[in-house]
């Protein structure tokens, strides 16, 4: 029987029970009697409040022709759930497999799977806002959202154009010893001794996880956060993804936070926020006491919008610099170890990867960011390939569709729609990358040049204005059909601006570890690859696995490392 059948019927149940026992004061009961019935029956009422609102959102809302599960489109409960498992990611692949590329999985939510709904969607001409899942944020960072969270536009493009000038590519290079101090400690502990003998198993999701919060501490306010040194800080830095997980969570599930029902749901996730307040308040006071330092933060102080000459209050400030950590620390962690997880279960490519980085570099000191690293093609054609099968933002970017509609690859959406492309679900569709499941950094390089020309590393100054994938999409090359397709740092708008930096931290960190040591997975280790075990979609041994929390929690790969001879 199909849901539909199953809400009237049910509908007609409780209506029936409603009559039956209704208080009828004709047939002589008591006052008393009355009231005490009329107690009984206030289930029943409530009970069929809560049916008439499904039946409305299963059968007349707007959206109730397009496919999904019967229960998504009744209830938020179904994202919340996805989130609490980790597998948004992979219920996106499973719902477009089953009900094709347009999918309803809220009662005002759609997915769309394909390469040219992300410029009807997030192109600088279209008629969305942020959905209110971004407002959780800025509920649970003390209620001033940052850019990536604002729901003004206006508000936005000028933020956006201030940090756009922080993330700058000079800027970053200026601050490259600060990436190479960190990436040379980082060297320094993969192996034990002289390193002349396999080193013990490494984790590293860990590792990697202390290198870029270090990273991204130096680089934002001076003060790494010392992670790699020293234990005090990690548990802070580790529990953000969680508490992402619970502030998305709650984005889809406003009421959670209305009936105070995230104290229960969600208590470690308050602690977790809670504790990372408590370090980045600690952060700041000791960075607004100190002069002529090179960070992000200096520059994001002195920063004028070309257009205005307004710069950041006090408020913004510490909003962008803490949006700054965030944004670029979890995602550049996934990335970096899930490409360390690919190059050690494809021998082959790691081999090539050795052979390019060994042969092109003369001293270690030679890798720095610039052209000759950027000529690693076949390194990016990796780096790219990693974003590809594991984004480290899976799920979705949600947009509302504001009043006059919105039309997606033909279709037309009412106002108040979230719409998204799922990145996860896209990167996985055989159309744009045919054997979609396995790592072929190949698919990235110019058949007739064997170089890496559709892999865009670089920023333009205003991104807002950035077309995307426009001239990727023209040309017919298989790679050029792969970079249309593309998504794991979202395109329009609100794209990545760390998107340069990403990449010349993935370079470094790669190129250098590999320029040094050789490296092997712990025999018999399986931590962070597919099996049946855990669960539908994860079965894969070779693809690393990942908790989709927004961001992205992830175990292993536990590799092993010995100074290779020159
Ligand atoms: C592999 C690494 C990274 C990935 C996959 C990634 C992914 C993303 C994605 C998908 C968005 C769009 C969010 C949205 O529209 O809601 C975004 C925005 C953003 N990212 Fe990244 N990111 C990475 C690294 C970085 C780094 C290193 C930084 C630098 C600090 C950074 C800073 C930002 C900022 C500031 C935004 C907001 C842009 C805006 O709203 O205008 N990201 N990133």
């Amino acid at each position: 029987m199909s849901t539909k059948a199953i809400l009237i019927l049910l509908n007609g149940a409780n209506l029936g029970l409603l009559a039956r026992y209704y208080p009828n004061p004709s047939d002589g009961s008591s006052n008393t009697n009355m009231i005490l019935k009329a107690m009984a029956l206030a289930p029943l009422v409530v009970l069929e409040f809560l049916l008439l609102i499904a039946t409305y959102r299963a059968i007349l809302h707007p959206l109730a022709r397009y496919p999904g599960p019967w229960w998504a489109a009744i209830t938020d409960w179904y994202t919340v759930y996805h989130i609490m498992e980790g597998d948004r990611h992979i219920d996106f692949y499973r719902l477009h497999q089953k009900y094709g590329n347009v999918v309803r999985f809220g009662p005002r939510r759609i997915s769309v799977r394909s390469a040219s709904a992300l410029k009807d969607i997030y192109g600088v001409s279209a008629n969305v806002k942020r959905s209110q899942v971004y407002a959780s944020t800025a509920h649970f960072f003390g209620g001033t959202p940052h850019s990536n969270t604002t729901p003004d536009w206006k508000e936005h493009a000028f933020r956006r154009r201030v940090n756009v000038r922080a993330l700058s590519q000079a800027n970053i290079r200026g601050m490259e010893e600060k990436i190479l101090q960190n990436i040379r400690y980082f060297c320094e502990t993969l192996v034990d001794g002289q390193g002349t003998g396999w080193s013990a198993p490494r984790n590293m999701s860990e590792l990697i996880g202390y290198l870029i919060s270090d990273i991204m501490g130096d680089m934002t306010f001076s003060k790494s956060f010392d992670v790699q040194r020293k234990p005090d800080n990690r548990d802070v830095l580790t529990g953000l993804p969680r508490a992402v997980a619970g502030i998305h969570a709650v984005g889809y599930m406003p009421g959670i936070v209305t009936f105070g029902l995230h104290k229960i749901f969600f208590r470690k996730m308050i602690d977790d926020i809670a504790r990372f307040i408590t370090l980045s308040a600690s952060t700041f006071q000791w960075r607004f006491a100190q002069e002529n330092c090179n960070d992000f933060f200096s520059t994001l102080l002195r920063a004028r919008d070309d257009k205005t000459g307004q710069g950041f209050s006090t408020e913004q400030l510490v909003a962008e610099a803490g949006l700054c950590t965030v944004a670029g620390s979890d995602t550049t962690v996934t990335a970096t170890t899930a490409i360390f997880f690919y190059l050690s279960h494809y021998s082959t490519c790691l081999s090539r990867v050795e052979q390019e980085i060994r042969r092109g570099f003369s001293t270690l000191e030679d890798i720095r960011i610039g052209a000759h690293l950027a000529s690693c093609h076949y390194l990016l054609g990796c780096v790219e390939e990693t974003l590809r099968l594991t984004p480290p933002v899976g799920s979705t970017l949600m947009r509302e569709v504001s009043p006059g509609g919105l039309s997606v690859d033909g279709l037309w959406f009412p106002p108040g729609t979230d719409i998204a492309v799922p990145h996860y679900a896209l990167h996985h569709d055989e159309r744009y990358f045919p054997d979609a499941f396995t790592f072929k950094p190949e698919r990235w390089l110019s058949k007739a040049t064997g170089s890496s020309d559709t892999i865009d590393v670089d920023v333009t100054p205003d991104l807002s204005l950035e077309l995307i994938g426009s001239a990727r999409e023209k040309a017919s090359a298989p790679e050029s059909l792969a970079a249309s397709a593309f998504t794991a740092f979202g395109v329009g708008r609100t794209s990545c601006i760390g998107k340069y930096l990403a990449y010349q931290e993935i370079l470094l960190v790669v190129a250098r570890t590999l320029w040094l040591f050789d490296m092997r997975l712990e025999p018999g280790s399986t931590l962070g690859e597919g099996s049946a075990k855990l669960g539908p979609g994860r079965e894969r041994r070779e693809e690393f696995q990942t908790w989709d929390r927004f961001v992205s929690m992830h175990q292993g790969p536990m590799l092993q490392f010995r100074r290779r001879e020159l």
